[in-house]
């Protein structure tokens, strides 16, 4: 629902010379401009939105904000911001308005779409009406699909708004880094921040392993209140001297408030023994994977932070269920062996998802991945390593190469897995790797889980690799 006009003033906005025109729209994208509407020209990666101010004027906008590099490139009303990423989010937040009343967030190279995802899956079954936006979109109690992890702020509130007004009351998102650094999250009220771990990602965006830290940790130090909670997991060492402005409430290692006390893996799950606050709770989760239990202790943190009773929530945990694309299992050969889906795509998930499935693998594990294009090239030969390492067969195939040529990202794999087998068309390299299955092994395809497409050059082809696991063990085994 769009919300009526009113004054620039009521965003907490000023333009220049006092003027305060009346605002009946907000967008970032001079394209999307209607008469009235506030056009926010924000310093990009590509170009300076003020490029299209003239533009955004022409089509009616009333006014333009920009910092003061964009304020040089054009004539007409302007609001001069010093951040106006910064501004833009919480005059979104204002302009929208409703937001679910109880949200957390949560950030981290890895786990964010699975910690997000069972967060809303134990409000669920607590009888609230929650959803999770993220990588996967908005599911839940209200769904809607979403381009990026962490929407920009525009497209973020009135999700928001929209779905507080279909009676949604809890939401989990996922904090991206990228989202973090552009503000995309910062009219956001949060009752708690959750921090997964940090490993190698994204150093083609942040450039430095310690700016990408700085934006995470930007959750805790500029988007999170200090009444907030911050559920931090010791587990990981760069967590472990964190000090956040937030109470703690923390998860993994046996001094944090909540941790694993023992763990029990079969072939379709695992139980496991934890401890919160001194208090023993025995479980089972019918999860595949260790990191699954990580993920589902730090989704229990969250929403114990964010004021569930502790005995209710370990009492919904057996009935959590696999997030898509997540260690999923896509399909059984008549010989017993399995193929699992996995978004492992750095160095850590490869290594991580790979551990986490030898426990239930009785035989050796084959792992068909690649590399996306136009993202961090320096962790291509980690990933390749840790294949090496970790599986006792690797294959090496394409997973988005955007714009980049796939047989130097496959390349650059390859250097660090010299004894890997290279089969660049991805459907190919998934029939492979299952006709390499004996009785108990199990495959594991990883780094697209949940997607539906191949995005090579401009475009993006159909591609599942699920619906893929099933198509070749149908042709291999005669099932049709
Ligand atoms: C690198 C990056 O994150 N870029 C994001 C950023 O673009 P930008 O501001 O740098 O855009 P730009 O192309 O330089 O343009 C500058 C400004 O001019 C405006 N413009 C441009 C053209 C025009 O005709 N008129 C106009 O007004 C643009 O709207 C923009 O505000 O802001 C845009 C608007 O919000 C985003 O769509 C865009 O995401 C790009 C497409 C992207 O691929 N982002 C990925 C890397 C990303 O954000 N990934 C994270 C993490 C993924 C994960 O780990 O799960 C995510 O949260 O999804
Ligand atoms: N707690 C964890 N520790 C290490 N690896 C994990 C953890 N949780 C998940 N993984 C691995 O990372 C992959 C991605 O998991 P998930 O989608 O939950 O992470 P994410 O942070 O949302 O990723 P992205 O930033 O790409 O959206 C999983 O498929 C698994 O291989
Ligand atoms: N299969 C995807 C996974 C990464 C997606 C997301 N984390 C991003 O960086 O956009 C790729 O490598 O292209
Ligand atoms: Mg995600």
């Amino acid at each position: 629902m769009t919300p009526a006009p009113r004054p620039l003033s009521s965003l907490g906005l000023s333009a220049r010379g006092g003027l305060d025109p009346v605002i009946t729209g907000i967008t970032a994208d001079s394209r999307a401009v209607k008469p009235g509407f506030l056009f926010a020209a924000l310093p990009g990666v590509a170009v300076h939105g003020a490029t299209y101010a003239m533009a955004a004027l022409e089509r009616g906008a009333a006014a333009v904000l920009t910092d003061a590099k964009g304020a040089a490139l054009f004539q007409g009303p302007t609001v001069v911001a010093e951040d106006p990423r910064e501004a833009l989010a919480r005059a979104a937040a204002l302009w929208f308005g409703a937001q679910p009343a109880t949200m957390v967030a949560v950030t981290g190279t890895n786990g964010k779409t699975s910690t997000a995802t069972f967060c809303r899956q134990i409000w669920n079954l607590l009888g609230h009406a929650a959803i999770n936006i993220g990588t996967t979109g908005v599911e839940g109690s209200w769904a809607a699909p979403s381009s990026h992890t962490t929407p920009d702020p525009v497209t973020l509130h009135a999700m928001l708004a929209a779905a507080a007004e279909a009676g949604v009351t809890h939401a989990a998102m996922e904090a991206s880094s990228h989202g973090l650094d552009q503000r995309r999250l910062d009219g956001v009220r949060l009752k708690a921040g959750g921090w997964t771990n940090f490993t190698q990602d994204h150093l083609d965006y942040h450039k430095t392993f310690e700016a990408y830290f700085a934006a995470k940790a930007a959750l805790f130090t500029r988007v999170l209140p200090p009444e907030a909670v911050a559920v931090l997991n010791l587990e990981d060492p760069a967590l472990a001297d964190f000090h956040p402005p937030q109470s703690l409430l923390t998860v993994g290692k046996h001094e944090a408030d909540l941790h694993i006390l023992g763990q029990r893996y079969d072939a379709t799950g695992q139980d496991l023994r934890v401890s919160f606050r001194g208090v023993t709770h025995q479980l089972r989760l019918n999860l595949i994977g260790g990191f699954q239990a990580e993920n589902v202790l730090m989704a229990a943190g969250l929403v114990i932070a964010a004021g569930e009773k502790p005995g209710d929530v370990f009492a919904v945990l057996p009935q959590l269920t696999g997030v898509r694309g997540r260690m999923q299992l896509a399909a059984t050969r008549r010989n017993g062996a399995t193929v699992f889906v996995d978004y492992a795509h750095t160095p850590d998930a490869i290594e991580t998802a790979l551990q986490a499935l030898r426990p239930h693998v009785m035989g050796r594990i084959v792992v068909v991945f690649g590399a996306g294009g136009d993202r961090d090239t320096t962790k291509r030969p980690l990933m390749g390593a840790a294949a090496a390492k970790w599986a006792d067969v690797a294959i090496v195939t394409d997973d988005n190469p955007r714009s980049e040529e796939p047989a130097l990202i496959r390349a650059a794999i390859l250097q660090a897995a010299p004894e890997a087998t290279e089969v660049g068309d991805r459907a190919e390299a998934i029939l492979r790797g299952v006709d390499a299955l004996g009785p108990g092994d199990a495959l594991l395809i990883a780094g697209k889980g949940h997607e539906t497409g191949q995005v090579i050059k401009g475009d993006i082809y159909p591609f599942d690799d699920v619906e893929q696991a099933s198509i070749a063990v149908a042709a291999l085994d005669g099932v049709i």
